[in-house]
């Protein structure tokens, strides 16, 4: 998206250890489950690092929903802080057979999947286009490690492509094609590229998690499973110190 002469940051070594993170959520109840689960963290001992000065320092922040707040209020904040890691935390609806109902999805890949144009011969992505680029690549060791942590935990967790996009899927048919367009895509949500494309603006390494509360397919708002999401985000968000610090 934008290269080192532009970006001298770009480059940053991967394996620095991480001091500050920030934590984006598009709403306050995602905000509110984040914060219980870096809580039981700390109660579980993980911030005793953190109190002795080696511990990475979190701030958790709301963005609002969907992609343009989402990297506007990230902007804002890291022009705001030092960070050197950025993470889109919060619900989201699950691929089938890739993610169900209640279990978590650690991106791999985060992809702005309605980017771009529709052709005659189908959907063309701005990188098809010549125009940059829909995809952003996450921090892949500490995403590999969350995931590792969760599914130690005995939490059920893929890792995955998450799409973003501006309009929540509806029908089966949209569900079909996104699949078809990122194959192995994992889960949707709203924020994800928004918040990244933010941090890789300024070489900050950048994770997505979504706890996911919904199929996408076919809308039917009252069969979402918030509460279960919630409880699973703030399950995964206990983890993250450990995952930080190992
Ligand atoms: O009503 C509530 O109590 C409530 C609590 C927490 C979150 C919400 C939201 O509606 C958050 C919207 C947020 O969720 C993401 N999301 C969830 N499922 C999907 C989906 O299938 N496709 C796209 N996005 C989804 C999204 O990131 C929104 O920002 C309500």
């Amino acid at each position: 998206m934008t290269d080192r002469a532009s970006n001298p940051s770009i480059g940053r070594d991967p394996q620095a250890p991480v001091k500050r993170v920030l934590i984006m959520t598009a709403v306050e109840a995602e905000r509110d489950a984040v914060l219980r689960g870096l809580s039981h963290a700390s109660a579980a001992g993980a911030s005793s690092a953190a109190e002795a000065g080696s511990g990475p320092a979190v701030d958790v922040r709301l963005a609002g929903v969907g992609p343009a707040l989402a990297a506007a209020a990230t902007a804002a904040e890291l022009a705001a802080g030092a960070y050197d890691l950025v993470v889109s935390a919060g619900i989201g609806g699950g691929f089938e057979s890739r993610a169900p109902v209640g279990s978590l999805v650690v991106a791999s890949e985060i992809i702005a999947a309605d980017l771009g144009a529709e052709t005659p011969d189908g959907f063309s992505s701005v990188d098809e286009l010549g125009f940059g680029s829909a995809r952003v690549t996450v921090h892949g060791g500490l995403a590999a490690r969350w995931a590792d942590a969760a599914r130690d935990a005995g939490l059920p967790v893929c890792q995955g492509p998450v799409l973003t996009l501006s309009t929540v899927t509806g029908s089966a048919a949209t569900a079909d094609l996104l699949a078809d367009r990122v194959p192995g895509a994992a889960a949707e949500a709203m924020e994800g590229y928004g918040v990244a494309a933010a941090a890789h603006r300024l070489g900050i390494p950048a994770l997505e998690i979504r706890a996911i509360s919904n199929r996408v397919g076919p809308r039917q708002r009252e069969l979402w499973k918030i509460g279960e999401a919630l409880q699973a985000l703030e399950q995964a968000c206990s983890l993250l110190p450990e995952v930080l610090q190992s």
